[in-house]
């Protein structure tokens, strides 16, 4: 097939279908500001990390959808003054249409389960790895974009839900050589919230607004959060009683607080029952200021951080029950997390449990001299149908093979020489044991 696009031909300065250039005639070889690229060794770690999110999704038998980065922007708009929806990377596009580089995974999922309707029997459990987008200003220096692994549980109205996700977690953390020495789980309710304003008879219509606010808890001044929460139409007395309640870290006080016969407290003892039998009580600990930064959630929320506090949430998630009635569908329970792919490779540096990430190859193929290009071609294709990875090489000198083979680890050296290949043999060199010996062309796998 010819190359016929002007996309084939090389970027050159006047090029009339080269992207404008810069002053000295070069394009701009970064990736756009606040993006990433993933070169080899950068791209062998990011896919050794999706397989351990796979795995364990493997294991706890959840099966992968995807759906377009691309979205309606309708499907992101709430008011709650969610930091991600006001960061939205949203445009309109050649046909007037309203899009967006999706935030987040959630709301994609809702609306194919949506879609998919009666033809899907629940529970439903589903996982996808994503990128996500934001557009921040570029004052924070922060990334525009980030890759997402989310698990969602849909039609499973009980704590099993949570238990099933924060197992995942857990076999993912163990997975990666994390301990719950490393690592802990904050787990709370916003049914707490709940509690609480109805104790002070606050609108149900500003709860998502509330708990957007007292997420900020720990990264606003206790003062800054008084002030929003006041703003909201608040009593003071609400926002003490909100700002107390939230700062119990034990569960027996919060029953203390709710009572025995509150959901929340009901929930919790139940989910923190259910750690005990699944084995990673000891990852989990109850805080009420838990409360996650996204508007829909409705019970049981969670996040993991670094038990050194250096570093920002690992993951989070919870319940959001009530999420797709916003999409006009009838409402399914659903639980779900979000674990991206940032937070955790810097933690993996800090604990040194980095993986190796060099490249690793079985068999490079090398013919001595020009003639024996055919044969080489012949060999490295059988080896390869064999399934061995191959690497066939040419016009190097020898001395350049070897470096070659030591630098991306290869396991074997196949030399073809003509003294060797009129015997119907080639040489085999075993680079781990300097072990060196002729074998039959035919033979050779
Ligand atoms: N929601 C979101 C998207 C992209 C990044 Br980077 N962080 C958060």
């Amino acid at each position: 097939l010819l190359c016929s696009s002007a996309a084939s031909s090389t970027l050159t300065h006047g090029d009339a279908d080269a992207p404008a250039a810069q002053g000295d005639g070069v394009v701009d070889v970064n990736p756009p500001r606040g993006t990433r690229d993933f070169p080899p060794e950068d791209m062998r770690l990011r896919t050794w990390l999706f397989d351990q999110f796979r795995e364990v999704s493997r294991l706890m038998t959840f099966e992968e959808v995807d759906f377009p980065v691309l979205e309606s922007e309708a499907l992101f708009i709430r008011k709650a003054g969610e930091e991600i929806t006001q960061q939205l990377y949203n445009f309109e596009d050649k046909g007037g249409r309203r899009v967006v580089l999706r935030p987040e995974l959630t709301p994609s999922l809702a609306r194919l389960v949506i879609k998919q309707g009666k033809s899907v029997s629940l529970p439903l459990k589903w996982f996808t790895i994503g990128q996500c987008w934001r557009y921040e200003r570029m004052t924070r220096g922060r990334r525009r974009e980030h890759y997402q692994w989310n698990m969602d549980i849909f039609g499973m109205p009980k704590v099993r839900a949570e238990a099933e996700l924060l197992q995942a977690i857990v076999l993912l953390f163990e997975r990666l050589g994390i301990t719950s020495k490393d690592v802990g789980i904050r787990v709370s309710s916003r049914k707490v919230l709940q509690a609480v304003l109805n104790m002070y008879s606050v609108p149900e219509h500003l709860f998502a607004e509330v708990c957007v606010i007292v997420d900020k808890l720990g990264k606003l001044s206790r003062d800054e959060i008084e002030r929003e929460l006041i703003s909201t139409g608040l009593s003071s007395e609400a926002v003490q009683g909100i700002i107390e309640v939230l700062s119990l870290k034990s569960l027996s006080k919060l029953e203390e607080v709710l009572g025995s016969d509150d959901d929340a407290v009901a929930d919790l003892k139940k989910l923190f029952s259910f750690a005990e039998q699944y084995g990673y009580a000891d990852w989990i600990c109850f805080d009420a200021s838990v409360v996650r930064g996204l508007a829909y959630y409705t019970g049981i929320v969670f996040e993991a951080f670094d038990r050194e506090g250096k570093l920002r949430a690992i993951c989070g998630g919870g319940r959001y029950d009530k999420l797709l009635s916003t999409f006009g569908s009838e409402d399914t329970p659903a639980c779900g997390f979000g674990f991206g792919d940032a937070v955790i490779v810097e933690l993996l540096k800090e604990k040194g449990l980095l993986p190796d990430m060099s490249r690793q190859i079985d068999d490079i193929v090398f013919p001595l001299d020009e003639a024996l290009e055919g044969p080489a071609s012949n060999i490295a294709s059988s080896l390869r149908k064999k399934g061995r990875a191959v690497d066939l090489v040419e016009d190097k000198r020898l001395k350049w093979v070897f470096k070659h083979a030591e630098r991306i680890n290869a396991s074997r050296l196949i030399l073809v020489g003509s003294s060797e290949w009129e015997r119907g043999m080639v040489r085999v060199k075993i680079l781990s044991t300097r072990e060196e010996f002729e074998v039959k062309a035919g033979e050779l796998e």
